[in-house]
């Protein structure tokens, strides 16, 4: 029987969606979205399975909520587009579950009470995707959804790996290293165990590098460990994201420069990271085209903490097989890869610096003991996955 997924991805300002057709074990994206906003103005794109545009639509926004304006374009283009299709069910990317999603779940207003209690460990990303659910429902009261975690991935991390050293009942009350990006983690680890089978089932680091970025040790397809921590701030620096930082450093803000919570969220979410470092930009494309010093030093720092995350996950797993680049950083900029494993060999990288720069799927050179691979990740087909599987138990 052939079945039909709506995806979502909502973000702060953008949302990212696809219609997957769903034959048994074969998922294929009819076509995938984007809505941005930016000030009054809504932009959608739709690129077919070819990745050919298929349609665009530019409107300004007539003071309606930013997901519902959307989510009710996207409804209407897929009527149009694809008039046979019922849609069995919509899947979305909710960052946070907490302690108590180990998988995905179908959405009932149970659910989302609890994940509205999320949204200060989240509040780049919670609030978003919980706009897009509550939008969705409205949009297709038919329709059922459901909410798939990043955090879902990490779960099972051995308790080391999950707690702050802080007194015991904060670790009772949820305060733990949750880790994210678990969707995009799990997505690369199939595709390893489809292209290299042996290296999936052995101790791999995988660094995904997006706008926002963690890394994470997977033993035999299991996250071990992540970089990321209690939320997504912590670990590398991200775009807007300070990453690891001494919590000192918030004492510091809050006494001596009384900021408040509001600041210093601001701060360390929207402010920092490589936007806040180089004071150019957030993205890597222009930061690599920039010729400002302090352009070049964020490039480094991001650079850096790379690899010392590297360097510690791998000895939290003994050792290491594989590594993985993924998101747009780790996928495109050849750059930032050829950096991170220069002077690699003690670790058993050797890099094959051409196949590197063509971003190959795998970078390593023939004699390198650890493979290195570049695996577009695909968190849309993920959560398309998850939402048929969980409607099927529900
Ligand atoms: N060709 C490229 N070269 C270098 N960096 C890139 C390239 N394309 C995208 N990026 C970087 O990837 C980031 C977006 O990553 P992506 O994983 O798509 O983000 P998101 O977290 O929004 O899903 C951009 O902000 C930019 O820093
Ligand atoms: C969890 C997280 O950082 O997500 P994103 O990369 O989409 O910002
Ligand atoms: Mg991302």
């Amino acid at each position: 029987m052939t079945r039909y997924v709506v995806t979502l991805n909502a973000g702060s300002s953008s949302i990212k969606f696809a219609l997957f057709e769903v034959e048994g074990e074969d998922h294929a994206a009819l076509a995938t979205g984007l809505v941005e906003m930016t000030g009054a103005q809504r932009h959608l794109a739709v690129h077919d399975n070819a990745g050919k545009p298929a349609h665009q639509e530019t409107w300004t926004a007539a003071g309606d909520g930013f997901h519902t304006d959307a989510l009710r374009r996207i409804l209407a283009w897929r009527q149009s587009a694809f008039p046979q299709i019922e849609v069995s069910a919509a899947g979305h990317r909710v960052v946070h579950g907490g302690t108590r999603y180990d998988a995905p779940v179908v959405v009932t207003d149970p659910v989302l009470d609890y994940l509205r209690t999320l949204v200060p460990l989240a509040p780049l990303h919670e609030p978003h995707n919980i706009a897009g659910i509550e939008a969705a429902q409205q949009a297709w009261p038919h329709v059922r959804q459901v909410a798939c975690f990043d955090t879902a991935f990490h779960r099972a991390h051995p308790f080391v790996n999950d707690t702050f050293a802080l007194p015991r009942r904060f670790y009772e009350e949820g305060v733990r290293r949750y880790g994210f990006h678990g969707l995009s983690y799990e997505y690369v680890t199939s595709r390893l165990r489809q292209i290299a089978p042996l290296h999936a089932a052995g101790r791999v680091v995988v660094a995904h590098l997006g706008n926002g970025a963690s890394m994470c040790a997977i033993r035999d397809g299991l996250s071990v460990a992540s970089s990321m921590g209690f939320t997504a701030l912590d670990g590398l620096p991200m775009g807007t994201r300070c990453g690891q930082l001494d919590p000192g450093v918030v004492l510091y803000l809050m006494q001596e420069k009384q900021m408040g919570a509001d600041a210093i969220v601001d701060l360390l979410y929207r402010e920092s990271g490589l936007k806040g470092l180089s004071g150019v930009s957030h993205d890597m494309r222009e930061l690599e085209a920039s010729d400002s010093p302090a352009a070049q030093q964020a490039i480094e720092y991001f650079v850096f903490r790379i690899r010392r995350e590297l360097g510690g996950l791998a000895a939290v797993l003994k050792g290491i097989d594989a590594i993985v680049f993924c998101g747009g950083i780790g996928e495109h900029a050849w750059h930032v890869r050829e950096r991170v494993l220069e002077g690699m060999e003690w670790i058993g990288v050797e890099l094959d610096r051409s196949a590197n720069r063509s971003s190959a799927q795998v970078i390593s050179s023939d004699r390198s003991r650890v493979r290195v691979f570049v695996i577009p990740t695909n968190e849309e087909e993920m959560i398309a996955r998850h939402t048929l599987a969980a409607i099927d138990v529900a």
